[in-house]
């Protein structure tokens, strides 16, 4: 029996899966899938997947469903690059103001909703949109897109351009955790051997890009033309892969604001961590 994993499609989790053995992991019955952030999670949500790198925010929604995989995330506190709201108009002129929200994110969707009310008392007019940066400000006065889409438009002639991993760190001096892997606590028992392969394989992957300085997945995107390596080297210094007891409590503080929001039903107190076993591992990369 297959553990079916979903992967996100966006450079920010490309450190996790970039130096993976995909032809050895599905030897060993895990096949990997890619998609955007909002269809990982629904695909994990539905069970259509076991384990997936995930929206912070499905996890707040499904965490009585789900564990989180220790020592993975994506975060950073303070400018993230790759999470940014165009707009027409000045952040506190929004009011009324119809805003355009990609749909392929959950988290930062629920974050420019948090920002806007709680930190500058704007309420605009919310409509989710395929992620098209010229499409969505012809009917919109401000976009928000998120991923290697945010990063293609990252020159855009927008008037004015928000980092939103910026605005949450000016405003609460707290990191802010955008993805996480979760596994859905029904495939625990009977793919313990696969979940703990995916796990090792995720943070030796991680661990052996960050080593190297994330030399090698720069250049490998430079040649891919999306942007240059200096953008590249500035992009994974600003991430965090790796969570802090800062991280956890920045994303709790999220999940606390989703809560009084109602964009959560339940309150999310802490996160519940699948702890890897002791038994032997067979695999080898
Ligand atoms: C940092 C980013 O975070 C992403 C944002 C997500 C969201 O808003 O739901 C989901 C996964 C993350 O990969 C990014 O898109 O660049």
């Amino acid at each position: 029996m297959s553990l079916h994993v979903g992967e996100i499609a966006y450079t920010n989790t490309l450190p996790f899966f970039f130096e993976l053995d995909r032809s050895s992991l599905e030897q060993h019955g895990i096949c990997i899938t890619q998609n955007v952030p909002a269809n990982i999670n629904h695909m994990l949500a539905s069970g259509e997947l076991q384990a997936a790198a995930i929206s912070s925010f499905s996890y707040g929604k499904n965490e009585k469903d789900y564990v989180v995989l220790p020592d993975l995330c994506v975060a950073s506190a303070g400018m993230v690059h790759s999470l940014l709201l165009f707009s027409k108009v000045p952040i506190n002129k929004l009011e009324g103001e119809s805003v355009a929200l990609t749909t392929s994110s959950e988290t930062t969707v629920h974050l420019l909703k948090i920002v806007l009310k709680r930190f500058y008392q704007v309420t605009p007019c919310y409509k989710q949109e395929k992620p098209d940066l010229a499409n969505m400000l012809t009917s919109h006065t401000a976009a928000l897109l998120i991923g290697d889409d945010a990063i293609r438009e990252r020159h855009a002639d927008a008037p004015y351009v928000y980092d939103l991993g910026q605005l949450w760190y000016e405003w609460t001096g707290l990191p802010m955790t955008y993805a996480l892997f979760a596994v859905r606590k029904d495939a625990l028992e009977s793919k313990v051997e696969e979940i703990n392969m995916l796990h090792q394989s995720l943070r030796k992957s991680y661990l052996r890009t960050a080593a190297d300085g994330y030399r090698q997945i720069s250049r490998y995107l430079e040649r891919k033309g999306m942007a240059s390596l200096s953008f590249w080297d500035m992009y994974f210094e600003a991430l965090l892969h790796q969570p802090t007891s800062k991280t956890e409590q920045g994303l709790l503080y999220y999940f606390q604001l989703c809560y009084e929001e109602g964009f959560l039903e339940r309150e999310v107190p802490t996160l519940s961590k699948w702890r890897p076993t002791t038994s032997v591992i067979k695999y080898k990369q």
